[in-house]
């Protein structure tokens, strides 16, 4: 009976390891019946050979349970023995709490942490290291006689752990204990679920760790990542953005959406659509005005625009005078700011010429009253000086276009009402002419032309009363034919040859003026004439006198007109009655044909 009763404490022990198999058939328990009988000759509980068992089924079953009654006591006295063991398993578990730290600083092989350990439960982790470790216990299990574990339901219903379990049990402690130190060498392969749960390490890892199963539910478990998420929190506020933030590109795309919002606001803060502006490119239309002033002069700047209301001049002289004209042929006029062009605040000296000549010929007459405005760039300054008085001043004035820059000139200037030369009524003189000139000589003589429309300027000087020159001084020349400037000659093209052939035997050098910028092709006015321009090199007495020339150049069939303003204009002659010369420190001098030369 005691070495029945020792056969039973074993296999009661074994039978925690042993699989809930429904109870073999009677003739298989016969078979091992004798197989446990050859176990037992080696096991160490059994040393005897067991008794003959009987043929019957029934006996045998018979015999067996009043021997397992007898053994329940037994195994109820191991129970205790299994209450003292299950205090050690839970030490144990602390030792598994404290990894995270460990594993936080586990080397980055703890981003591919095992998915097959994270699915157990620490408690069941320990009991797989036991296993693992005490091979033996379960090769006992094994070699154990089944006799009473197969036949016997109570053997099975027996406490998991048994007194031959508790030291491997106790022997697992230090098993877990070491667990740290196999994290840090742990191999891709052998991390254990610890480093999966590290936060730091989890943050960054990659998105294997990231698309691991749940954790499991122990109570343990989750006080302990209660805490990991604590200090995951902590580590993220404490670490630098710098650290945080770069992270190679290609896994950005594989991160799930982050809880963290931080980090979501540095990736909408630097999206790619939202790079910085690039600065924007300089206006260097206003920098090469400044740095070439004299490239684009302010009488012919092409983006002249008309400067209306700006206020009179503030410049060394204060406002310009608008009183009645004086009677001086030549006084000083103090270089005002007329506001005409910003980017030179002292005018031109043919701009104070032109202030002064509308200022002193600024018609009165009532109810009407017209003013004829020459084509050359240099009128700009006489819009503009028109522009500055008062709209009630100049309201019964009508302005006479002189060609189709006049025209334009006036309009952006919105002076008006703007008529044509011949619009202007029959027997009705227009008041004052205002224009400029290419060269004018001693006697008030003119080189005009330079643009081509002289036509339409003499024939606006021959109805003027006031036929008023604006220049500069150094248009000033001593004789214009002598001077050895081109006089220009405006014929029509089917009398090119002609002309050509007759002024070369004057000894005339005659260059037929071309398209603008150089071009191969002539240049032709909106009438279709050509342009020749004319000069002599040895220069006659009959030539010098400009009277003469202009004759002459009439007198040629196909000639339609020239630039020589000479003479009286009863007489088809059309000098200026008065030459404004804008000279240096804003000195105006005033010719007229009657008077002296340039003083
Ligand atoms: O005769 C002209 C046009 O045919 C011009 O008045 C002459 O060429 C002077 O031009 P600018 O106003 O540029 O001095």
């Amino acid at each position: 009976m005691e070495k029945l009763m020792s056969r039973v404490r074993g296999k009661t022990s074994r039978s925690r390891w042993a699989s809930k198999k429904p109870a073999p058939a009677p003739a298989e328990m016969v078979y091992s019946s004798s197989s446990s009988e050859k176990s037992s000759s080696s096991g160490r509980s059994v040393s005897s050979a067991p008794p003959a068992l009987p043929n019957s089924t029934e006996q045998l079953i018979k015999k067996v349970l009043p021997v397992i009654e007898k053994a329940s006591p037994i195994i109820e006295k191991a129970s205790p023995v299994i209450e003292r063991t299950s205090p050690v398993v839970e030490k144990a578990s602390p030792v598994v709490e404290k990894a995270p730290p460990v594993a936080e600083k586990a080397s980055p092989a703890g981003k591919k942490a095992s998915p097959t350990r994270t699915k157990t439960s620490p408690n069941r982790k320990k009991a797989s290291t036991v296993n693992e470790k005490t091979p033996t216990v379960s090769k006992r299990n094994k070699k154990s006689s089944p006799v009473i574990e197969k036949t016997s339901p109570v053997v099975e219903e027996a406490p998991p752990v048994t007194k031959r379990s508790s030291p491997a049990t106790k022997r697992s402690s230090p098993v877990i204990v070491r667990t740290p130190s196999v994290i840090e060498r742990a191999s891709p392969e052998t991390t254990s679920p610890v480093v999966e749960e590290a936060p730091s390490v989890a943050e960054e890892a990659s998105p294997v760790v990231e698309e691991a199963p749940p954790p499991p539910t122990d109570p343990s478990i989750k006080s302990w990542r209660r805490r990991s998420s604590s200090l995951t929190q902590h580590l993220r506020k404490s670490r630098p953005k710098e650290q945080i933030d770069p992270q190679p590109p290609e896994t950005k795309p594989a991160e799930p959406p982050a809880p963290d919002t931080r980090r979501n606001q540095h990736v909408d803060a630097q999206p790619p659509e939202t790079k910085p502006a690039e600065p924007p490119a300089p206006d260097n239309s206003i920098s090469i005005v400044h740095l070439i002033p004299g490239l684009i002069a302010p009488s012919h700047s092409p983006t002249w625009r008309p400067q209306p209301n700006l206020p009179t001049g503030q410049w060394n002289g204060g406002p310009p005078s608008v009183s009645p004209a004086t009677s001086s042929r030549s006084r000083t006029h103090q270089p005002v700011d007329l506001g005409l062009h910003p980017q030179y605040p002292t005018a031109s000296p043919r701009a104070l010429a032109a202030h002064m000549a509308v200022d002193e010929n600024f018609p009165e007459r009532l109810p009407t009253a017209y003013v004829a405005i020459g084509s050359g760039p240099g009128m700009r300054d006489v819009v503009d000086m028109f522009l500055k008085y008062p709209r009630g001043r100049r309201a019964h004035i009508k302005f006479v276009s002189v060609g189709v820059a006049s025209e334009h000139m006036l309009a952006m200037a919105n002076l008006g009402p703007i008529m044509h030369l011949n619009h202007v009524p029959d027997g009705v003189r227009i008041d004052v002419f205002f224009d400029t000139a290419d060269k004018v000589d001693d006697e008030c003589n003119c080189i005009k032309g330079q643009k081509g429309s002289m036509h339409l300027d003499r024939l606006t000087a021959m109805r003027a009363e006031k036929y008023i020159c604006i220049i500069d001084c150094k248009q000033r020349v001593t004789s214009v034919v002598s001077s050895g400037a081109p006089i220009p000659v405006e014929i029509t093209a089917e009398s090119y040859f002609y002309v050509f052939h007759q002024l070369r035997a004057t000894g005339a050098t005659v260059i037929l003026r071309s398209g603008e910028p150089v071009s191969t092709e002539p240049y032709y006015t909106v009438r279709g004439t050509m342009m020749i321009d004319v000069s002599w090199p040895l220069v006659t007495n009959f030539v010098a006198a400009a009277k003469n020339t202009g004759d002459m150049l009439k007198m040629i069939p196909g000639v339609v007109d020239h630039g020589l303003f000479h003479g009286d204009r009863w007489i088809l002659g059309c000098r200026p009655i008065t030459v404004y010369v804008g000279g240096p420190n804003g000195r105006v001098n005033k010719m007229t044909p009657y008077s002296s030369s340039y003083s």
